[in-house]
C-alpha cells in the first residue's frame, strides 16, 4: 500500500476452523503487534493500521518496512487494539492554537465567530456561470450567497435537499475565481463522498489520510497514492533501496566501528528521505486545488505543515453540525473565510462526558453561530429530491418551519414504481405507522450495556421485510434502524443470515444514507409514560 507492507494475521492453525472469534477490529483501528509471547511493550514489534477485517483474517498496514521489520509466514504474533489518543491531543492543540492566535490569516474569522466583529459581505460579485445547471432556485441562492460572503456562510441542508450537490457547487466556484480551498468534515465517509464528487469535475483533488482509512475508490486521490506517481518517487525508492542494503549489512557485521559508521550512514540517508519527501510532498500539496481532510487530518502535525500559512483562501466544513466545535477550528485556523454547512436539526456530535457537554461542547458551531447571527448568516435548501411528501410533511412542520417541499419527481413515488415491484398494499403506502400500544411489546433492558431492545418490535419488523422483499424490493434497498445497540444485534440475528444485504443499524450509524424503503422500530414501551429518556428529546445524543 504506496510502499507500506501488509500483513494479514490468521488465527493460529491448531485451534480449529480457521474463522475468527468475535471480536471488534475494524478499519482504520490503530492496532500493535506482539511476540506471541504476550501484550507488553517490551514485546511491541511495532503498530499498524487496520486494513481489512474478514471472516477469517485481520490485515494490517505497517509502515516499519524498512526498519528491519522481520515477520515470519509461519510465525506466531498477537494483535490488540491500541488507544488512540491522537484525536484528544489534536485538539487540545487547536483549541491552545485559538486561545494564543495572534496573527494568521483567520484574526478576523475568530473575531466574527466570538460574537466581536460583524460577518461583512465581499464588495462586488459577478453573476454567477454555473458549472451544474440543474441547480434549483434554493441551491443556486445558496452558492451565490456563499460566496458573496466575506467572512462566513452556513447552508443549512435538511435531509435530501442536495446539500453536498450545493457544496460541490460552491467549491468548484471558488476554485474557479482561483482560490486554495481546504475542504473538511467530521467523518472520512464524508470526506470521501466529496471526494467522488470532486473528482468528477476538472478540479485538481487531493485526500490526506491514512489510506487504511480512504475508501477503495478514492485511493488515487490520496497523497500517498500521488506521491507514489510523482517524479521524485524513484530517488526516493533510490534511497530508500540503500537503506534496506545498509540495514541488511548491519545485522551480519560484528565489528564494533563498522557498525557504528553504517549507523552513521544510516541516520544520513534516513535525513535525506525525509528532506526529499518533504519537498516533494510541499510541491504536490501546493499543486491541488481543493485539499480534503477529515476535520482532525487537517491539523499540523500532518502534511499541511509544509505549507505556508496564507495558502488557503476558503474552508469549508461539511456535516458541520455533527462536529465538535473544537475539532472544526482545526480547519478554521487555516484561511481568512469559512463556508460551513450541515443540518443542525438532525443528530449532534456524541458527548459522553456530562461535564463537558454542560460547559458547552454539545452546542455544535453550526448552531452556535445561527443563535447569535440568526437567519442574516445562514441560507436553506427547501427542495427534497428523496422522500414522498407523505414522509417527508411531519418533519418539515416539526423541524423546518414547513418550508420544505418535495420535488416533483419523489413527491409522489411508491415502492411499486420500482422495477421489478408488484404492486400490493405494502409497496402502495407512502408510510405506514404501527402502533403497538396495549399489544404487550414492552421493551426489555440490558443492564449490563444500559441499552433497550424489543423482542416483539422484531418480529413486527422480520414480517414487514419478508413482505417487502416477496414484494420484489431487493433486500439491499431496504434499511432497519433502532436507536438502541441491543435491538440492532437483536435484529441482526433474527435477519442477517436470510438477508445478507440488509442493511441494520443504529441511527447515527445511518445518517446522511438512503434507502427505497426503511423499517424504523422505536423499541421502547413501558408503562411510565416518562420513560422515554433520549427518545423524546430531539436531537438526545447519548445512543447506548
Ligand atoms: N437540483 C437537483 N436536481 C435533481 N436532483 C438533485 C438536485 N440536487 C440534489 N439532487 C439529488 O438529491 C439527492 C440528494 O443529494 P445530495 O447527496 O447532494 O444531498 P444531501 O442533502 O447532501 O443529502 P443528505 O441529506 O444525505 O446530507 C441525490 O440523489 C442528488 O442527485
Amino acid at each position: 500500500m504506496h510502499g507500506r507492507l501488509l500483513v494479514s494475521f490468521e488465527p493460529r492453525k491448531s485451534i480449529g476452523p480457521s474463522v475468527l472469534p468475535s471480536h471488534s477490529f475494524g478499519p482504520g483501528d490503530i492496532v500493535g503487534l506482539y511476540e506471541s509471547e504476550g501484550c507488553s511493550q517490551p514485546n511491541q514489534l511495532c503498530s499498524g493500521v487496520v486494513t481489512r477485517v474478514t471472516q477469517a483474517s485481520i490485515t494490517v498496514a505497517f509502515d516499519e518496512t524498512h526498519d528491519g521489520l522481520n515477520l515470519e509466514s509461519d510465525g506466531l504474533y498477537n494483535i490488540m487494539k491500541l488507544a488512540n489518543d491522537v484525536t484528544y491531543k489534536r485538539l487540545t492543540r487547536a483549541l491552545n492554537s485559538l486561545n494564543g492566535y495572534r496573527s494568521g490569516p483567520a484574526t478576523h474569522l475568530i473575531s466574527v465567530l466570538f460574537g466581536y466583529s460583524e460577518p461583512g459581505m465581499l464588495s462586488q460579485q459577478n453573476a454567477l456561470e454555473w458549472i451544474n445547471n440543474g441547480l434549483d432556485s434554493s441551491q443556486q441562492e445558496a452558492v451565490s450567497f456563499a460566496l458573496s460572503q466575506k467572512d462566513v456562510a452556513i447552508i443549512h441542508g435538511p435531509p435530501g435537499t442536495g446539500k453536498t450537490t450545493t457544496v460541490v457547487e460552491v467549491i468548484l466556484q471558488a476554485v474557479k475565481q482561483g482560490q486554495k480551498v481546504l475542504c473538511c468534515a467530521p467523518s472520512n465517509v464524508a470526506v470521501d463522498n466529496l471526494v467522488e464528487r470532486l473528482a468528477k469535475s476538472k478540479a485538481k483533488v487531493l485526500r490526506l489520510g491514512h489510506p487504511a482509512r480512504l475508501l477503495e475508490s478514492i485511493q488515487k486521490h490520496s497523497l500517498d497514492a500521488v506521491l507514489a506517481q510523482s517524479d521524485s518517487t524513484n530517488i526516493i525508492a533510490d534511497v530508500r533501496k540503500d537503506m534496506d542494503k545498509a540495514f541488511s549489512h548491519i545485522k551480519k557485521v560484528r565489528d564494533k566501528g563498522q557498525r557504528s559508521s553504517l549507523r552513521r550512514e544510516i541516520g544520513e540517508l534516513r535525513k535525506e528521505l525525509k528532506s526529499r519527501e518533504e519537498v516533494a510532498i510541499s510541491q504536490i500539496l501546493k499543486r491541488a486545488s481543493v485539499i480534503l481532510a477529515t476535520n482532525t487530518g487537517s491539523s499540523d502535525d500532518g502534511p499541511l505543515k509544509y505549507l505556508p500559512s496564507e495558502h488557503f483562501d476558503l474552508v469549508v466544513i461539511d456535516e458541520c453540525a455533527q462536529a465538535l466545535e473544537s475539532s472544526c477550528w482545526i480547519a478554521l485556523l487555516k484561511a481568512r473565510k469559512c463556508i460551513l454547512a450541515g443540518d443542525y436539526k438532525q443528530l449532534p456530535p456524541t458527548i459522553k462526558s456530562q461535564n463537558a457537554a454542560a460547559k458547552g461542547l454539545s452546542v455544535s458551531l453550526m448552531e452556535r453561530l445561527i443563535q447569535k447571527y440568526g437567519d442574516s448568516i445562514v441560507r436553506m435548501l427547501t427542495t427534497q429530491y428523496r422522500m414522498n411528501s407523505a414522509i417527508m410533511q411531519w418533519a418539515s412542520e416539526q423541524m423546518y418551519q414547513g418550508k420544505l417541499t418535495a420535488h416533483p419527481s419523489v413527491e409522489k413515488h411508491l415502492l411499486r414504481d420500482l422495477a421489478g415491484v408488484t404492486h400490493v398494499e405494502e409497496t402502495s403506502m407512502p408510510l405506514l405507522l404501527i402502533d403497538t400500544a396495549g399489544c404487550g411489546l414492552n421493551e426489555m433492558e440490558d443492564t449490563d450495556e444500559q441499552s433497550k431492545g424489543n423482542q416483539g418490535e422484531v418480529d413486527i419488523v422480520a414480517l414487514h421485510v419478508k413482505t417487502l422483499t416477496e414484494a420484489g424490493v431487493q433486500a439491499k434497498d431496504i434499511a432497519v434502524i433502532a436507536p438502541y445497540n441491543l435491538q440492532v444485534d437483536l435484529l441482526r440475528q433474527k435477519l442477517s443470515n436470510e438477508y445478507p444485504d440488509l442493511e441494520i443499524k443504529s441511527v447515527d450509524g445511518f445518517q446522511g444514507r438512503e434507502k427505497e424503503a426503511v423499517l424504523l422500530s422505536l423499541v421502547r414501551s413501558n408503562r411510565k409514560e416518562e420513560r422515554l429518556d433520549f427518545l423524546r428529546r430531539t436531537g438526545g445524543s447519548t445512543w447506548q
